[in-house]
């Protein structure tokens, strides 16, 4: 960490328009703001990981990690994490965005993306490395807790889980407190959970974690 922004090196607070946001420095990806230095906007209404930073949470982030990410999507979060981060493993399951996540790596020699099931760890074990420090998991799925105990195996013992869990995609009807009690219930037989907040400001009924593996 550079200062006492609580920022990882590699992401900072400049102005946009007149407004302050985060910026991560490299290509542009998702027609977000860049500036004349090659910082571009990291726009915290589009990544949960974003309203993680923004809204203050220790991440343990500091920058240069390795980072086994789930739930890249086409990948506009990821593209900011392998700005400031050191090998990041990108998986996502469904194909199409994953043409685009493909497009995104060409810019970036440290991002490696799978067309992989995150519920199936075993599929790409033999590719991510071991010991790594930081697993980031934004799979809009059912059973997200599952997914996030399944791969703490590639978790250094001092690493961290970054989570953010959608209420909605456990269950429509349910109150998304009792979704999000029952999430880190289960994670409990993995994890020491060290913070979580809601996300509501910038995502509707989301919850971010921030664990450490037991
Ligand atoms: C909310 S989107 C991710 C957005 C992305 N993290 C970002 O901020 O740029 C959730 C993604 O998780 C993917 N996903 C859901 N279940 C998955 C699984 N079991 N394995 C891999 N990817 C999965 C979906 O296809 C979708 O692209």
């Amino acid at each position: 960490m550079s200062d006492d922004s609580g920022l990882p090196d590699g992401v900072e607070r400049r102005t946009f328009g007149g407004r302050e946001r985060l910026s991560t420095r490299g290509a542009q990806v998702y027609g977000e703001p860049v500036d004349a230095d090659g910082w571009r906007a990291w726009d915290a209404g589009r990544s949960k990981l974003g309203a993680m930073l923004e809204l203050g949470m220790d991440t343990g982030l500091v920058g240069g990690e390795s980072v086994l990410y789930l739930g890249a999507a086409s990948g506009t979060t990821v593209s900011h994490v392998a700005d400031f981060a050191g090998p990041t493993y990108a998986v996502e399951f469904a194909p199409r965005p994953v043409r685009d996540l493909v497009g995104v790596a060409e810019d970036r020699d440290n991002l490696f993306p799978l067309l992989k099931d995150a519920r199936d760890p075993e599929s790409y074990a033999h590719v991510v490395e071991a010991g790594i420090d930081c697993l980031v998991m934004d799979v809009a799925t059912r059973g997200q807790a599952t997914v996030a105990v399944r791969n703490r195996q590639f978790l250094a013992d001092d690493g961290r889980l970054l989570m953010a869990v959608k209420a909605r995609s456990e269950d429509v009807t349910a109150d998304p407190d009792d979704v999000f009690d029952g999430v880190v219930a289960e994670l409990d037989s993995a994890y020491e959970l060290l913070e979580t907040a809601r996300l509501d400001r910038f995502h509707a009924d989301h919850l971010g974690i921030v664990a450490r593996p037991k």
